[in-house]
């Protein structure tokens, strides 16, 4: 379904990526792991349009979507969570939701909230008002209320607490499953990443370094490219 192709993007002078390929099978979930600074949030936010390509290409669903600004690209079915959430702490759950549709549909509304029924309880609450895992969840829904066809996930269990992680997982397990929704997550949480993807990719230095199906994962090889 994404494919990115050869993608190098750069700082200034600084090459970030380096001929990256990577692709999300239409059903799948994949994780893209790898230590600080590596170059992870870059390819998302490549992905997503907020950062143009030196070089390569992306393509959703055979589409070459390269060229397309980052609201095009939503509308094309990318859905973006960046790491730390980016929750307006002075809206309240509901209006977090609301914000930027040019639509409302009660109906996408309440099948999103019946998947985070925590969320339903707390609509009127401020969104700053909310612990880590809650405001996960509601950068999760707000992402889901606009019907993406994929999802990309920047580190979903940063700053959250184990119990509420597990949450977390079943989440995105469920919108997968049951809504169809491929994924596309970064993650430092070996567990987590392995635990909830189909697919791995491990990056090092902007350059992918090893990939594979998470159950067939060398778990000492891939441990190689993570360790300081
Ligand atoms: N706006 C920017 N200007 C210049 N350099 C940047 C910018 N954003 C990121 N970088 C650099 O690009 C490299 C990759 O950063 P990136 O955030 O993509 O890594 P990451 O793997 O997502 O790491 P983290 O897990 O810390 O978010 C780092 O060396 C970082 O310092």
């Amino acid at each position: 379904m994404l494919k990115a192709e050869q993608l190098s993007v750069s700082y200034g002078e600084s090459v970030v990526l380096n001929d990256v390929n990577l692709q999300v099978p239409s059903g799948a979930i994949v994780s893209l792991i790898g230590r600080n600074g590596v170059g992870k949030t870059t390819l998302l936010k490549a992905i997503m349009g907020l950062l143009r390509p030196k070089k390569g290409k992306i393509t959703l669903g055979g589409a070459d979507i390269t060229t397309y600004p980052p609201d095009r690209r939503a509308r094309c079915g990318i859905g973006y969570v960046p790491q730390g959430r980016e929750i307006f702490p002075y809206l309240t759950v509901y209006e977090n939701l609301c914000v930027g549709l040019s639509e409302r549909d009660d109906l996408v509304l309440e099948e999103v909230l019946d998947l985070f029924p925590m969320l339903k309880s707390l609509l009127t609450r401020m969104g700053g008002n909310l612990s880590g895992g809650q405001q996960q969840q509601l950068a999760i829904a707000r992402a889901l209320v606009r019907r993406p066809r994929i999802l990309l996930l920047d580190e979903p269990t940063e700053g959250i607490q184990p119990s509420v992680v597990t949450d977390i997982k079943r989440v995105i397990k469920t919108i997968n499953k049951k809504k169809n929704v491929s994924i596309l997550l970064v993650e430092q949480y070996l567990d987590f990443a392995l635990g909830v993807a189909d697919y791995f990719y491990v990056m090092e230095n902007g350059r992918i370094v090893l990939q594979g199906v998470t159950r067939d994962v060398e778990l000492e090889k891939l441990k190689e490219h993570l360790a300081v």
